[in-house]
């Protein structure tokens, strides 16, 4: 990194995608104005990226609209599993809680061929819309917390049905539609998302910089005049993790915070990890704050885990010990929770809800979060909490 710079001088090179990621194998250089599929698509901006794609804000000439253009790595196998698992999924489900699929291609590049997958524009995600309320000193309301998790639930109650699980579910994956948005002109849709702001990426010696590398590099749209929160619905987005019942993959690529606790004592999992990720959201859309906190160790994560809905289960605490030993870190030695206290999760909740329109939440967090897949709450069941 250290012999890039860009021109004017800006703090892209550190808050945006990893330039060093554009190489051979990895991200496709886009600029601006850059067009694909015979001229089908023209970029305008940028509305994210991921460690394993860049995704782009583009016109649709065909259909007149805005849509977003998602360039996977060249790493990526073709046809890739991101669009495989969306084509079966919409294949097989009713929901309408899965991103539109419009078109996907090939695109060849100085980085080697890539998956590019075009979806309906979106806008933008719940960790953003919760995250810009808490800065504001304020939550979302009650009416939109309760919105989210019924389509939240009944998303994952229509994919578990039909025979497949999300694997990633975050609030970086739950996204909010934009439906008004898909046919303003650029301007009013650039007073929304927010104007493009790009500066030239340069080396530092004033050498050329290579094909592999983008002639600018770009911020992300920040959506900071997008108020629509409480007209629009969600979708889920990133299905590249997404599987069938039964065809478990051997590994699944986990945030640390939000590993699944199945996945660490025992190795296997199935479809029903997504429930413990849904109850993390929901908790999130509560406190602004996923609930626990990764410090690069299993053994911290599972001791903040104890006692948040419940004490470990008897099969894994062996386990647990063995867990402990090689911890890099001292954690508390486990001692049983005191069933006759209230639950982490109680006692945060009844402190920082009052709400009284919030209560079935508290139910449906503690059913979704048990340690044993078995215990959790289905998506049927939490929604009939949610009554
Ligand atoms: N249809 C869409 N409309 C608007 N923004 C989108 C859309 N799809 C993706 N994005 C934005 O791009 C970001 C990256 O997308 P995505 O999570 O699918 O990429 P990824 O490379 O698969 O990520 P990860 O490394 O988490 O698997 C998202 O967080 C979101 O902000």
């Amino acid at each position: 990194m250290d012999q890039f710079a860009t021109n004017p001088p800006s703090n892209l090179l550190h808050n945006q995608e990893r330039v060093l990621s554009y190489r051979p194998g990895g991200y496709h250089p886009v600029c601006l104005g850059d067009t694909f599929k015979k001229k089908r698509y023209r970029v305008v901006h940028k509305l994210g990226w991921g460690g394993f794609s860049t995704v782009w804000l583009a016109k649709d000439n065909l259909l007149g609209a805005w849509v977003a253009l998602k360039i996977e790595i060249a790493e990526t196998t073709i046809p890739s599993p991101e669009l495989l698992n969306l084509q079966s999924i919409h294949q097989h489900t009713e929901s309408d809680r899965v991103a539109h699929l419009i078109d996907s291609f090939v695109h060849e590049g100085p980085n080697g061929s890539h998956q590019c997958t075009v979806t309906e524009l979106l806008g933008p995600t719940v960790d953003n819309v919760v995250a810009d309320y808490h800065t504001g000193g304020e939550r979302l309301e009650s009416d939109i917390i309760l919105k989210i998790t019924k389509q939240l639930l009944e998303a994952i109650f229509s994919l578990h049905q039909a025979g497949y699980a999300h694997g990633d579910l975050s609030g970086a994956n739950v996204v909010f539609t934009a439906s008004q948005l898909s046919h303003l002109s650029e301007d009013a849709l650039f007073d929304i998302v927010g104007h493009p702001e790009s500066a030239a990426l340069v080396r530092i010696d004033g050498d050329p910089m290579g094909g592999s590398m983008p002639k600018q590099l770009i911020r992300s749209t920040s959506w900071a005049e997008w108020v629509d929160e409480d007209e629009e619905d969600i979708r889920l987005i990133d299905w590249g993790e997404a599987f069938k019942h039964g065809q478990e993959p051997a590994r699944l690529a986990q945030p640390g915070d939000l590993k699944a606790p199945e996945t660490i004592f025992t190795g296997h999992f199935d479809h029903r990890i997504d429930l413990w990720r849904a109850g993390c959201i929901i908790y999130t859309l509560l406190f602004a704050a996923r609930p626990f906190q990764y410090l690069g160790d299993d053994a911290v994560l599972i001791a903040q885990m104890i006692g948040f809905v419940e004490e470990l289960p008897q099969q894994w605490r062996q386990e647990w010990e063995v867990i402990q030993t090689n911890a890099s870190i001292d954690t508390p030695h486990y001692n049983g929770a005191n069933l006759h206290q209230a639950s982490k999760l109680q006692s945060r909740f009844y402190a920082l809800v009052h709400e009284p329109g919030l209560m079935p939440l508290l139910p449906i967090i503690h059913g979704l979060m048990r340690f044993l897949p078995s215990e959790r709450l289905t998506a049927a069941e939490a929604l009939k909490l949610l009554g």
